[in-house]
């Protein structure tokens, strides 16, 4: 458990939270509490259930049945810029990387991004001077400094996911999710973005579907384990690699 997450204090609670595709529940009746200030991870064999219930979450999809609240206020009607206003932001995908621009000039597009109709805290009320300030201190953040004048298309690929972190951080969520950050990456730029997202963890909540359950035990705070649409299970990992229901989806994907 991180030390601010209060036993009780959940940012997100989804209660009942469905959907369906011409008949077909892609989540069923998932109920999902998030800590502040946790690492909730959201696990699950493929077609799960969990990119579904991200864009619910982050309202790119809207629920069939149920109700998200965001900080005991219910967002389950709001649309998606309007949930991003509210704090919440998914992580850009690499392809929203700029690869002509420079390291430092995607975090300059990032921090001026509108969000929904109103524009960022930073095109409105900051000077150029500040801004150029926050893209180095963002650029630091995520270890990228010395980068700051590269293309992003020569960055490596763990480079890449760092500056689609620094680019999540511009817009200052609340709570961030983060689809799958350590796919494609190899072990030494998994241990970095391990360390990356446990310091990024410090001051927000975060999110993530991952499907390396290494990393899930060395970060996650809690899990929730979904299956077929619905949750298998839930706990930290030490409860849920030892729940002999999420064994048996597990060893039953592979034989699939
Ligand atoms: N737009 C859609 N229309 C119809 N079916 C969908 C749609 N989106 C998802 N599904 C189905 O819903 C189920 C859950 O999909 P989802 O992508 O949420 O799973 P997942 O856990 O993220 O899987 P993976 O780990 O493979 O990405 C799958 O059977 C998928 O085929």
């Amino acid at each position: 458990m991180h030390k601010n997450a209060l036993q009780d204090d959940y940012i997100i609670e989804a209660e009942g939270l469905t959907k369906t595709f011409s008949g077909f529940s892609a989540v069923r009746n998932v109920n999902l509490k998030v800590r502040r200030h946790s690492i909730h991870a959201l696990i699950g064999p493929n077609g799960a259930g969990k990119t579904t219930t991200f864009n619910l979450i982050t309202k790119f999809l809207s629920p069939t049945a149920g109700c998200i609240r965001f900080n005991g206020e219910d967002i389950t009607a709001l649309r998606p810029a309007d949930v991003a206003l509210k704090g919440i932001i998914r992580s850009f995908q690499i392809s929203a990387v700029f690869p002509r621009m420079t390291v430092g000039e995607n975090v300059e597009i990032a921090l001026q991004r509108p969000l929904g109709c109103s524009y960022h805290f930073w095109q409105s009320e900051r000077s150029l001077g500040n801004l150029t300030e926050r893209v180095d201190q963002l650029l630091d953040a995520v270890g990228l400094l010395g980068y700051r004048n590269r293309p992003a298309a020569g960055l490596s690929y763990g480079r890449k996911r760092a500056l689609e972190i620094a680019t999540t951080l511009a817009l200052d969520p609340e709570m961030m999710l983060l689809d799958e950050p350590m796919s494609g990456l190899g072990h030494e730029d998994v241990e970095r973005i391990s360390e990356l997202i446990r310091k990024v963890a410090a001051q927000r909540t975060i999110l993530m579907v991952e499907h390396n359950l290494s990393v899930v035990a060395a970060l996650s705070d809690n899990i929730t384990v979904l299956a077929a649409g619905q949750v298998l299970s839930e706990g930290p990992y030490s409860v849920v690699s030892q729940d002999p229901r999420v064994v048996e989806a597990y060893i039953g994907s592979v034989d699939e």
